[in-house]
């Protein structure tokens, strides 16, 4: 499943987003038009370059925004293999136990993100993706990654076992959108909204069925 439905569920609720927020739309033709020089239509888009996808910011933004708010996995596990103190408490984890972290809280806390709950992916253009803590990269051979754990959004885990697709993610999912993007304008129905999450499943997905109005673009 890794890879699949993770990457599935974020392309979905960055659709309903941009859905619901046709003004980062418009945001990312804007960088579409400026970078290949006209206006993108339906039918007249160019086929991207690897390096083109990696530069496409407002995109790479949607997709960063999307895995906070709504991270596909919301439960990280680990067996406790040396006791482990909680720090400024007097509780320590015996080892034999299982721990589990859940990064969407310190994702959505409003001591790291100013509206915290709200889905604006120009937070990432300002000072807090400087301030991101987690900056140490390791390269196992798929692309470098971070590994450490202090940031406060974690979408995809941290050490050792952290996952190893995220470069492959970004270009995928920043792919499928570009595509559906400049073919499609989404809109949600209005009188449903937004979904809710649905937390019955390993993979966060929306509480179901979900309706989004597309409708295709000129040329
Ligand atoms: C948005 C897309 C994705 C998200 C949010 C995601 C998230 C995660 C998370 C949270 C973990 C567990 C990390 C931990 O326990 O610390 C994981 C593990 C893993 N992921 Fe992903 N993933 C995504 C896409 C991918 C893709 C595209 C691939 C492969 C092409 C992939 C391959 C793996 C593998 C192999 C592991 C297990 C790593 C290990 O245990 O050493 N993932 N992923």
């Amino acid at each position: 499943m890794a890879g699949q439905h993770t990457s599935a569920a974020t392309t979905t609720w960055a659709l309903l987003n941009l859905a619901a927020n046709p003004d980062v739309a418009n945001e990312a033709h804007a960088e579409n038009e400026s970078k290949f020089g006209r206006k993108l239509g339906a039918k007249s888009f160019p086929e991207p370059s690897y390096e083109d996808v990696k530069d496409f910011v407002v995109l790479d933004n949607i997709v960063r925004e999307t895995l906070r708010i709504r991270p596909p996995i919301i439960e990280l596990m680990r067996k406790v293999v040396k006791p482990v103190a909680i720090p400024n408490t007097n509780y320590v984890i015996p080892a034999g136990n299982y721990i589990i972290a859940s990064p969407i809280i310190s994702a959505t806390d409003e001591k790291y993100y100013k509206a915290a709950e709200d889905w604006v992916p120009s937070r990432w253009n300002t000072a807090e993706k400087e301030d991101d803590m987690d900056k140490a990269t390791t390269d196992y051979g798929f692309g470098a990654t971070t590994t450490s754990a202090r940031s406060p959004t974690l979408p995809f885990g941290a050490g050792r076992h952290r996952c190893i697709g995220e470069q492959f993610a970004y270009i995928q999912i920043k792919t499928i959108l570009y595509v559906l993007l400049n073919r499609f304008d989404f809109s949600l129905d209005p009188k449903r909204g937004m979904p809710e999450r649905n937390y019955q499943s390993m993979v966060v997905l929306p509480e179901g069925p979900v309706l989004c109005r597309y409708k295709r673009r000129a040329d």
